[in-house]
């Protein structure tokens, strides 16, 4: 499908994530978690689709997401004029797409509230993801070989994903692009309209999932790599979801304005890799139901608090170990750079001890704790067959240590490894024999610091 695009369009794009320390802990905002973002992102590009011809005072937002066999979702909107006009309805599709819908239905409200004259204009949405998202089994050649972006047979949901968050970057991006159309005075990466688009999109995501989650994804699609701790749970109250259960358009639109423009408490502080360690994801294709396990988890805190507690503490602290280390050692590499280079040098494999012997120990640690939930909480945090390949993946040289991350469970692996290393990790295991690493796939993948980003409209040219 070869899409051109007009003068007027815009373009966001927002990272997935790896959540390497905090998982489960980040639902309680006492606790803080070390999100990484990665080069992996979902790009959104909105425009004003002209060919279209408004019917009955309404509005077409079309979305398309081309990469995908059946990726078309159209939705028609009103003028405000009715209770629920201003909320998207499907009018032809294949599927639901719960992500899509709430980004319109949650961008559209706060355009309404904020005076925006635009929502009176056909919209046209085309979604970009890169490769890293999904299983690329069933990829088919692109338009054009030197495309970024590659094409699947099948539809998204029969597509099989990666568990870097595609939903919160994708609606980051949707979020942004729609932001930036309906409200062409405001750049969305001005910071304080960044925390607008950041809170609008942990609503839309939230809207989606029908629940309020820790919100980790959403923050590290807007302001990238990050040390988080949530937001405070009921600030988002019921009626958000669903605005037939307010009296008028205006006055949902006026809730969702006010819940977006107030201050969320919640801490994201910028944060990054030391020089020289790569993060590399495996993806080890089997995959958990992550809310489930979430569910476990939380049931066993609840039946065994005090036992919990010492848990979560002791996790906490291993955590928050591993963060002062990669802090150390950031601090290292930019004060005397002749010892940090040195040190990568010497590697793991030093005998004296060292910082990066300190990391794997941090890593150890975490694990320790992790394995106690999965035992007495019976969620399979880190089930047997990971807690093998991570030990498998520690004695390869360049890997310092590794963890499962997020929920856990049987969806990948993360693996800090020397970047001077990589390649040779890759080949390592790639001609081992050892069954640990037969199911294993490193995504093509690093870490990439920024959120949410605008990206050129040239990107595009030819899809
Ligand atoms: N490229 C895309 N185009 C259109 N919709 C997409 C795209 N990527 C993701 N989505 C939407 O997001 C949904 C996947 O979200 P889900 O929360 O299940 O997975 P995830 O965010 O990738 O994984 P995890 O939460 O485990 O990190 C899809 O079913 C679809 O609705
Ligand atoms: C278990 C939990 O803390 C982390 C889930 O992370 P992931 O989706 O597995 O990357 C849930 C959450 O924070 O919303």
């Amino acid at each position: 499908m070869v899409m051109a695009l007009d003068s007027k369009a815009v373009a966001y794009s927002a990272p997935g994530k790896a959540l390497l320390a905090g998982g489960y802990l980040v639902l309680l905002p006492q606790y803080s978690a070390y999100v990484v973002a990665l080069s992996a992102r979902i790009h959104a590009v909105v425009s004003e689709e002209e060919e279209r011809a408004n019917t009955h005072k309404r509005v077409t937002i079309a979305a398309y997401s081309p990469q995908f066999k059946d990726g078309e979702w159209v939705y028609s909107l009103g003028d405000g004029s009715d209770k629920s006009s201003l909320s998207p309805v499907l009018t032809s599709a294949y599927g639901n797409n719960p992500f899509l819908e709430a980004a319109i239905r949650t961008v559209v409200a706060y355009s309404h509230a904020s005076g925006s004259r635009m929502l009176k204009k056909n919209v046209s949405i085309k979604i970009y993801s890169d490769d890293a998202y999904h299983s690329q089994d069933d990829r088919v050649t692109s338009p054009t070989t030197q495309s970024r972006f590659h094409y699947h047979l099948n539809s998204i949901r029969d597509v099989p994903k990666t568990g870097l968050g595609s939903s919160a970057a994708l609606t980051t991006a949707v979020i942004a692009a729609l932001f930036s159309f309906y409200l062409p005075d405001l750049d969305p990466l001005d910071p304080s309209n960044l925390d607008k688009v950041h809170n609008l999109a942990q609503l839309a995501h939230c809207t989606a999932q029908k629940k309020v989650g820790s919100g980790f994804d959403i923050a590290s699609a807007v302001y990238g790599s990050v040390q988080y701790s949530r937001f405070a749970a009921d600030i988002i109250s019921n009626e958000l979801f669903d605005p037939n259960s307010v009296e008028s358009v205006d006055k949902f639109s006026n809730l969702v304005k006010n819940l977006v423009e107030s201050d969320w408490k919640m801490t994201h502080i910028p944060s990054s890799l030391p020089p020289g360690l790569s993060l590399l994801m495996g993806d080890v294709k089997t995959g958990s139901e992550t809310p489930k396990m979430a569910s476990m988890v939380l049931d066993w805190r609840e039946k065994n608090p005090a036992r919990a507690n010492e848990v979560w503490t002791l996790l906490d602290q291993s955590n928050t170990a591993l963060v002062n280390t990669l802090y150390q050692m950031s601090t290292l590499a930019e004060k005397d750079p002749r010892s940090y280079a040195q040190l990568l040098e010497a590697g793991i494999e030093d005998s004296s001890p060292n910082i990066l012997h300190q990391l794997r120990e941090n890593f150890l640690e975490i694990r320790k704790y992790l394995r106690i939930m999965t035992i007495e909480s019976h969620a399979l945090i880190e089930p047997q067959p990971q807690t093998d390949l991570l030990d498998k993946c520690n004695q390869i040289p360049g890997v310092i240590g590794g963890v499962v991350p997020g929920a856990g469970g049987f969806d990948a692996i993360s693996i800090l490894a020397l970047e001077s290393k990589i390649q040779d990790i890759k080949d390592f295991t790639s001609k081992s024999k050892d069954s640990e690493f037969s199911d294993l796939i490193w995504l093509d993948l690093k870490e990439q610091r920024i959120g949410l980003q605008r990206e050129s409209l040239s990107l595009y040219n030819n899809l």
